[in-house]
């Protein structure tokens, strides 16, 4: 019996998302790794779009959006990721809460668990607890308020003592999990504002190796594009472990999917995670 719910044919991504900058992305590749794509249409997957659900953490300061984010509901696109409303009354996460979101990426299914954490610092001791065996961290700052930012960076936060990301990093394994740095509530921004903004919040993305998204929940602009580009690059990433893991290779084939200068965030251990010997 199969309880799991069937993909939404909006959840159906047949090509790869793009990055919203080039300036701060995980890869800039057009298409989806070769050795990705030919495993999925060999039905060679293993455990992606079986059993495995990736799990996926949402971190960030008090009240900056994520749960919005989650729950978003855009207004100017049909599409609807998880629930159905925004929600204007801020109602604080109490520890941990998560959604379970269902997609299609070339042709597999894939399910990702979407973990919404409290940023309240009397709830962070709850929802650290959760954080472990994350796949991807969704790192979440208010772009109308520049504290929020610092406190995504370890390099700038030590003085308040917040450190979203450093905190994160310590229950999962740095050298594999996918970062992303999403400024929220891109709608209270003016155009000049932002601007400013994204300078500064494209310099930490860098600096973190995260790849940088700028959203609205009200709006709902970029809400799909970003989600889409966490599942298919976490889709990607699980794909590639499972054929390094399965051995499934022939001679001459390269896993490398942070081998070329399109990759911005190339570090020896990431390589060393991907990569075919
Ligand atoms: N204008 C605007 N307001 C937003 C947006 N996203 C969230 N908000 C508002 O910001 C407030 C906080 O949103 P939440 O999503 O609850 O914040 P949170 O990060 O989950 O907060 P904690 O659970 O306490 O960590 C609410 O009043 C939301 O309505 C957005 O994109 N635009
Ligand atoms: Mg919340």
């Amino acid at each position: 019996m199969n309880l799991l719910a069937p993909v939404r044919r909006d959840r159906v991504l047949a090509e790869l998302p793009q990055c919203l900058r080039k300036e701060a992305a995980l890869h800039v590749h057009k298409d989806f790794h070769p050795r990705v794509t030919g495993a999925c249409q060999e039905h060679r997957t293993g455990t992606v779009g079986r059993f495995k659900i990736s799990k996926v953490i949402v971190v960030g300061d008090l009240s900056v959006g994520k749960t919005c984010l989650i729950n978003s509901q855009s207004i100017w696109y049909p599409f609807r990721f998880c629930k159905d409303t925004f929600d204007k009354n801020y109602k604080a996460t109490i520890g941990v809460d998560f959604e379970m979101e269902r997609f299609e990426v070339l042709g597999v299914p894939f399910s990702l668990q979407l973990w919404d954490t409290a940023g309240q610092e009397r709830f962070k001791c709850i929802a650290s607890t959760y954080y472990r065996g994350a796949q991807a961290i969704i790192i979440v700052f208010n772009l109308n308020d520049v504290a929020s930012l610092e406190h995504t960076n370890p390099l700038m936060s030590t003085v308040c003592g917040r450190q979203w990301l450093a905190d994160a990093l310590k229950e999962n394994d740095p050298s594999s999990v996918l970062l992303f740095l999403v400024g929220s509530k891109k709608d209270l921004s003016t155009p000049a504002q932002y601007v400013l903004m994204e300078k500064d919040a494209l310099r930490v993305a860098q600096e973190m190796k995260a790849e940088y998204w700028a959203v609205s929940s009200l709006t709902g602009e970029n809400v799909r594009e970003f989600f889409f580009r966490v599942a298919a690059l976490t889709f990607e990433a699980n794909v590639l472990a499972e054929l390094e893991k399965s051995g499934v290779r022939r001679i001459g084939d390269v896993v490398r999917i942070n081998s070329d200068d399109n990759n911005l965030y190339q570090t020896a251990s990431k390589k060393k995670s991907t990569c075919c010997p």
